[in-house]
């Protein structure tokens, strides 16, 4: 009897401990958390690099850093599927969240938002003011622009939320060096102009849901044709960005230039795709494999510049 309750209690926690964990890194959006991160360290890296600081005597500040920036990143998406719970129960998507199948309450999912923005931001302001202050002008505009207003209002939604989602390696570097620079608004451009792309491609296979959630996205608002030269355009913007980072020297430009040039080449396609769909997934498994690539190449090869 007890083993069978013993059994049937330990059957039970453990699904519910695997889901509850599940449930939270999906409300965190941990697959966006863990990218902001390479872009967050990238940019400390990179500021360690170009100036004459070494990271072994800054590690307090690399921690602070890195918790800081992942704990506000968790933090704005938490507080975004909290204002999205009237449409994310419509779309297939997000429909599956823990703020729409009701397994976390309202005020639970408000209180971790908050509880992970405040630590998040005791520390990035603990590793300097200009990362804290960045680390505001990321939440405040993936928060408030984006997810409170543009993103159901505006057909400019993806460009605005954009913003947010190249701050991340401005916070990295602000931690080490608070003057920025070429650098890093190297590192905020291509972040900007990669965003568009990467989201209107998962847009068009979202379409409909989009529709039914009376969210402007731009192939709901504007048609497939029209998004596909706007990601033509936007991939083509990215072709002079890697030059802003010479100082990773040539052979940087030259991986840079042949992920331009591979992206732009999958673009063009696009505009003979029997399958628009399918066209549109492999533009959005590049869009990843292309930040992920490229990001990981300025690690490396700021070793050897
Ligand atoms: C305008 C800005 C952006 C928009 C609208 C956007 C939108 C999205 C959406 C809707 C998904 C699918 C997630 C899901 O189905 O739950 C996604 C996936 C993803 N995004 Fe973005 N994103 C943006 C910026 C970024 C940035 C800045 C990064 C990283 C630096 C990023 C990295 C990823 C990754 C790694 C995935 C796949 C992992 C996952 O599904 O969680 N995105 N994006
Ligand atoms: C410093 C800081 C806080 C930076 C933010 C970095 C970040 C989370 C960037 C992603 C921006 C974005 C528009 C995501 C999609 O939200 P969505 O509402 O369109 O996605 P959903 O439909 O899956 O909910």
């Amino acid at each position: 009897m007890s083993n069978g309750r013993t059994l049937t209690a330990s059957r039970n926690t453990e699904p519910e401990a695997s889901s509850f964990v599940k449930d939270f890194l999906a409300l965190i959006k941990i697959g966006i958390v863990n990218s902001n991160l390479v872009t967050t360290f990238t940019g400390l890296w990179l500021a360690f690099q170009f100036t004459d600081k070494h990271f072994l005597q800054e590690l307090d500040v690399m921690f602070y850093t890195l918790v800081g920036a992942a704990f506000i990143i968790a933090g704005s998406g938490a507080m975004n599927n909290y204002i999205d719970q009237d449409i994310d129960p419509i779309m297939k998507r997000t429909k599956s969240r823990p703020t729409v199948t009701g397994r976390f309450k309202s005020s639970f999912v408000l209180a971790i938002a908050l509880s992970l923005l405040i630590v998040g931001e005791i520390l990035l302001f603990m590793a300097s003011f200009a990362a804290g202050m960045w680390g505001l002008a990321g939440i405040l505009s993936y928060v408030v622009l984006y997810s409170m207003w543009s993103k159901r209002k505006h057909v400019s939604n993806t460009v605005v939320g954009s913003i947010s989602g190249a701050i991340p390696p401005l916070i990295g570097w602000a931690a080490v060096e608070p003057a920025l620079g070429s650098g890093a608004l190297a590192l905020f451009l291509i972040m900007f102009v990669w965003q568009p792309p990467h989201f209107y491609a998962l847009a068009m296979k979202r379409t409909e849901e989009y529709r039914a959630a009376n969210i402007p996205m731009l192939p709901v608002v504007k048609g497939f044709a029209r998004t596909k030269r706007s990601m033509l355009a936007w991939v083509l913007l990215l072709f002079p960005l890697p030059f802003l980072l010479m100082k990773l020297g040539i052979g940087f430009i030259i991986l840079a230039t042949v992920l331009n040039l591979g992206w732009f080449g999958l673009a063009l396609t696009g505009f003979k795709a029997a399958d628009d769909l399918k066209w549109a997934n492999k533009m959005f498994i590049y869009s990843l494999n292309y930040m992920t690539i490229l990001f990981v190449s300025m690690i490396i090869f700021s070793v050897f510049a």
